[in-house]
């Protein structure tokens, strides 16, 4: 590059780094002035919380409109995604500071449930894997962790039932939900790629649902190989390492925690294979101003159920985003119907219409509402 205005390289490196020494001293000021105005945040939360009651550090709905209000007003040259999630790790170590969370995901560690819930907390958390959905339900339930995360839906094999199944019996409310884009790899150990052909993998783990996203893959380029489901794809990585003749379908996390080789990446059929996650927890969210509201409601199963619970929506200009039907395990609730909506259960149309539809159904729950997924 030639500009006349320029010394040496060594002389104009030297000034653009002492610009970066003085901005990046300038930053970490500014971080920790943010940080004291969170301890502060803190401070008056305790003073004004009534005796007793137990503090509620944590606020979704001011988190996610800090977010957007970040990528709004992002002038460049980083994109406002990137700058949004430098963003999300500043409000985590803040919040840390006023509360260090704990977040029980569905592990064990290495999981896509692991990875959304670093997403959407921040590494300021400690993470708490468990065994099973039921698992981390209870586990925030008991108040051994703040929060927990499970995958509800995937984009290419649909809804999740265990975790439909376990809000039905469970109290806590939906106080957010992610969105995770799912890469799968074909995994093998070092020595079996060295050996080559001769060595093919005679079996590969994964979960289902993975073993699922990567159907065609799996016929086109390994149509002899026995497909074994297990609990989690962190759980295959593991017996890829242990067993002999083993691949294992799982992320790029859990071939790095487990040591295993990336033999073929992003094998997923769809390109766009994503799953969308939940924050479960006992409170409840205010509105942040683009929210979404999930409700689980049973009916009768008669002519028109149906159409009748969903009228109210339609008058009061309510968008439904999805709906899914799951088969009731009680005889009253013949048909449990999982809905989301765009809105917040505060918010007066929204409302109207919950109520109306609350009059038509043998049994009505709000799970919770909560803000969109920013990042
Ligand atoms: C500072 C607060 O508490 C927490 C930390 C936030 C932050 O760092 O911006 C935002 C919301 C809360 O999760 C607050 O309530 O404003």
């Amino acid at each position: 590059m030639t500009n006349n205005s320029f010394t040496t390289e060594a002389e104009e490196l030297g000034k653009l780094r002492d610009e970066i020494d003085s901005v990046d001293q300038q930053i970490q000021q500014l971080v920790n002035q943010r940080a004291q105005c969170a301890q502060k945040v803190a401070d008056v939360k305790e003073h004004f919380s009534k005796p007793g009651e137990s503090v509620v550090f944590y606020r979704p709905e001011r988190e996610a409109q800090v977010l957007r209000r970040v990528m709004e007003r992002n002038q460049g040259p980083l994109p406002a995604e990137g700058v949004a999630r430098l963003f999300r790790e500043i409000m985590s170590q803040c919040l840390a500071l006023e509360e260090p969370m704990k977040i029980a995901y569905l592990g064990p560690e290495g999981t896509f449930t692991q990875q959304a819930a670093l997403k959407h907390f921040g590494h300021a958390v400690e993470c708490q894997g468990q065994g099973s959905i039921e698992d981390v339900f209870r586990e925030v339930e008991a108040g051994g962790a703040n929060f927990g995360v499970v995958p509800v839906e995937n984009s290419t094999e649909g809804v999740i039932t265990h975790t439909l199944d376990s809000f039905v019996g469970s109290n806590l409310n939906i106080c957010g939900e992610v969105a995770l884009r799912i890469h799968h790899h074909f995994l093998l150990k070092e020595a079996l790629l060295k050996k080559g052909a001769v060595a093919n993998p005679t079996k590969v783990y994964s979960h289902a649902q993975s073993l699922a996203q990567c159907r065609q893959w799996l016929d086109a380029n390994w149509p002899g190989i026995e497909r074994i489901a297990v609990s989690s794809n962190a759980e295959a990585a593991r017996r890829a390492q242990e067993e002999e003749g083993a691949a294992a379908i799982a992320s790029e996390a859990a071939a790095e925690l487990y040591n295993l080789n990336i033999a073929t990446a992003n094998i997923e059929d769809m390109p766009d294979n994503t799953t969308r996650f939940l924050i479960i927890g006992k409170q409840t969210t205010e509105i942040s101003g683009d929210d979404k509201t999930s409700l689980l409601v049973a009916s009768k199963n008669k002519p028109g159920a149906l159409y009748h619970l969903l009228a109210p929506f339609h008058e009061e200009g309510v968008s439904l985003t999805r709906i899914e039907t799951r088969p009731s395990k009680s005889g009253t609730w013949n048909y449990i119907f999982f809905i989301d909506l765009e809105g917040h259960q505060n918010e007066e149309k929204v409302a109207k219409a919950m109520a109306l539809v609350q009059q038509q159904c043998t049994d009505f729950k709000c799970l919770g509402s909560y803000p969109k997924a920013v990042l």
